[in-house]
């Protein structure tokens, strides 16, 4: 497939915060588009994307917005892409590929499906890439560059379709792999969702600690603290939708590290330095291979 030049003649994000015009500015420098429309229930966020120019037009109405699209981009908080694909699905053409960003697979896949026509292409998307930040104005055409993209189609999901929407990520830098929904869930609830939790756990420790110490929380805040704080800033709507849509996966994944800190607390407790040593040079080499493998 081309690796430049138009590759969908009209491209229709839905719903343009960070993500969404995170690639919609890559869609528009790398011309894979001849025309990107939004659509946003929040009107500023389409004026926004219209002023930015990444846009070349907007609109509130679902349907007219999907009208002769090739390409329909969800990317709205995950606990709504049904919704959207429920009020955009009846003005769908045939052959018109769908696909999304959403954090979460498996609910998106079946809350998504269940509302598009025959004739249209699901291919489902989730780039491994973010910021705390939220909103058109928030969003940068390198966001992926480097990282890695992560495609769930189906069994039997149409080939020319998920080849398709793998060009266009390609093109916004993105390493692709492809894998199974369901344990697409179970690796992200480690490596995503767990850590925002974590986060949002340690954060509010403090926050809840009387107002004198939290003063001196934020003044003496050190790097560990701090780089806590910037992910339990992500944004509350989606991290809520993560979570009660990746339910099963993250619950399990705590239920371990449940285990893994009582663990901790023991050998503390008891003095086991030994124990601690050796799970922190464990921890300490998957940093270096992180920053090895250029993810860091
Ligand atoms: N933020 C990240 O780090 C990150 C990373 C990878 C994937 N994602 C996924 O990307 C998606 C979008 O996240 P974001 O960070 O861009 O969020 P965001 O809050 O920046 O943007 C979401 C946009 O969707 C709009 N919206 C909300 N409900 C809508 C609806 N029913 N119909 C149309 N528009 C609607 C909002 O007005 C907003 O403009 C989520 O599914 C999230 O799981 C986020
Ligand atoms: O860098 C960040 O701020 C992120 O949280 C990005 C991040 C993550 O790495 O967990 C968040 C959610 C995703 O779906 C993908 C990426």
């Amino acid at each position: 497939m081309s690796k430049d030049g138009i590759l969908f003649d009209r491209v229709t994000f839905i719903g343009i915060g960070l993500i969404g015009s995170s690639l919609a500015r890559s869609v528009k420098k790398t011309g894979s588009a001849a025309h990107i429309t939004v659509c946003d229930i929040n009107q500023a966020h389409r004026d926004k994307a219209v002023e930015l120019g990444f846009a070349d037009d907007a609109s509130g109405d679902f349907i007219a917005a999907v009208k002769d699209a090739d390409l329909v981009v969800i990317c709205t908080p995950p606990g709504v892409c049904g919704d959207a694909a429920a009020a955009f699905a009846p003005g769908l053409k045939e052959g018109a590929i769908v696909t999304d960003v959403g954090s979460v697979k498996q609910s998106i896949i079946h809350d998504v499906s269940q509302h598009l026509p025959d004739g249209v292409h699901f291919v489902p998307a989730h780039p491994i890439a973010g910021t705390e930040h939220s909103g058109p104005e928030a969003g940068f055409a390198e966001l992926f560059d480097g990282r890695w993209l992560i495609l769930t189609p189906p069994a039997g999901t149409d080939e020319t379709a998920i080849a398709k929407v793998r060009t266009l990520w390609e093109r916004a830098g993105s390493q692709i792999e492809i894998m199974d929904a369901q344990h697409h869930d179970m690796v992200l609830a480690i490596t995503s969702h767990l850590p925002h939790l974590i986060a949002y756990t340690i954060v509010g420790t403090a926050d809840d600690l009387g107002e004198h110490l939290k003063q001196e929380v934020i003044k003496f805040s050190a790097s560990g603290f701090r780089d806590f704080t910037r992910i339990a800033a992500s944004d509350p709507v989606m991290w809520r939708d993560v979570f009660l849509n990746n339910k099963e996966a993250v619950l399990e994944i705590l239920q371990r590290f449940s285990e893994d800190l009582t663990f901790l607390q023991r050998a503390i407790r008891w003095g086991e330095g030994d124990k601690l040593e050796e799970l922190f040079s464990r921890t300490r080499k998957i940093r270096r291979e992180i920053i090895e493998a250029k993810q860091a």
